[in-house]
């Protein structure tokens, strides 16, 4: 099964907003479509929901399942005033099947909400809002999720449950998830693979790990004692308390690391400094 966009074109008032723009998404596959903002990202995932037509171009879905997919564009909607069980029962008729006691809280486990909790929704907070919105697109166990912007609004705890839930999604239950953000180190993090989109084109297809190195000049190492270590001052490290940011060397990232710890450092973490414009630049040039 699978889920493509093939050649989309789209124009609002004579400006082209998605320009040729392919891209595909295999079951149990987390896909990242990553851009600045304006880039075209909610414009292409509503055209994929079919939300809006296309000028040109396709979209095929190949699936032998009733509902092809289920998604989130911009915020979730729900009905503030009806608890989480209310509004996936609400859902789950608009959509044409009914949900029973059982099957609701069975969607809610599955996006880890409090089943037991009976106060509306109004009083929820983003992070169980976009699980409720999750459970709603679940509904009738599409093949396929669109997830445009999904950790905006999140606090980090949030944004890392969300995470987690995404990739148990596809890899539990080998749902192919199209997931869009304008945070690199979120894509990177999330997805097996991505397209970043750019005044309505697709610039590049990458793994997370080239988006790494196309992205990354700095690095962030945390560790015990940084302020000792002759690896470090020998490639020119900023230390700080326990954090040492450090350019990557020609010979790469992980000799640094490999050297750290032949000298006895205590490494805690190594995180890339991402920078969104690196991968945008290298295509103006
Ligand atoms: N209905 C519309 N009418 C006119 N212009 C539109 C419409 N919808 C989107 N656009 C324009 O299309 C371009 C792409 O917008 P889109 O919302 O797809 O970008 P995005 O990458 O999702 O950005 P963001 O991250 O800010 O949501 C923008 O210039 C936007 O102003």
């Amino acid at each position: 099964m699978s889920l493509a966009a093939i050649q989309i074109q789209k124009s609002f008032n004579n400006t082209q907003v998605l320009k040729q723009v392919s891209l595909h998404c295999e079951q149990g596959e987390i896909v990242g479509l990553l851009g600045v903002n304006g880039a075209g990202k909610s414009t292409l995932f509503k055209i994929i929901m079919g939300l809006v037509s296309a000028d040109a171009g396709e979209v095929s879905i190949t699936t032998n399942k009733g509902k092809m997919l289920g998604g989130i564009i911009e915020k979730p909607a729900l009905y503030e005033y009806l608890n989480a069980a209310e509004n996936l029962r609400a859902f789950g008729k608009i959509q044409g099947a009914p949900v029973s006691d059982a099957a609701t809280t069975s969607y809610l486990e599955r996006v880890g909400l409090d089943t037991k909790r009976s106060d509306r929704v109004k009083n929820y907070s983003m992070g169980m809002r976009q699980r409720l919105a999750i459970a709603i697109a679940l509904l009738n166990d599409p093949p396929f999720l669109v997830l445009d912007e999904p950790f905006s609004g999140l606090d980090p705890m949030g944004v890392t449950r969300l995470r987690t839930l995404i990739m148990e999604l596809a890899r539990e239950r080998g749902i192919g998830i199209l997931v869009s953000s304008h945070l690199v180190d979120e894509m990177i993090r999330t997805c097996d693979r991505i397209y970043v989109i750019n005044n309505g084109k697709i610039i590049r297809e990458d793994t997370p790990r080239a988006l790494v190195e196309k992205s990354t000049s700095y690095y962030l190492i945390s560790g015990e004692h940084l302020e000792r270590s002759k690896v470090l001052r020998d490639n020119g490290a900023l230390i700080q308390g326990h954090t040492a940011r450090v350019k990557e060397p020609p010979k790469g990232i992980e000799n640094i690391i490999k050297d750290l710890a032949e000298e006895g450092t205590k490494v805690f973490s190594c995180v890339p400094e991402t920078d969104i414009k690196k991968l945008l630049d290298v295509v103006d040039e």
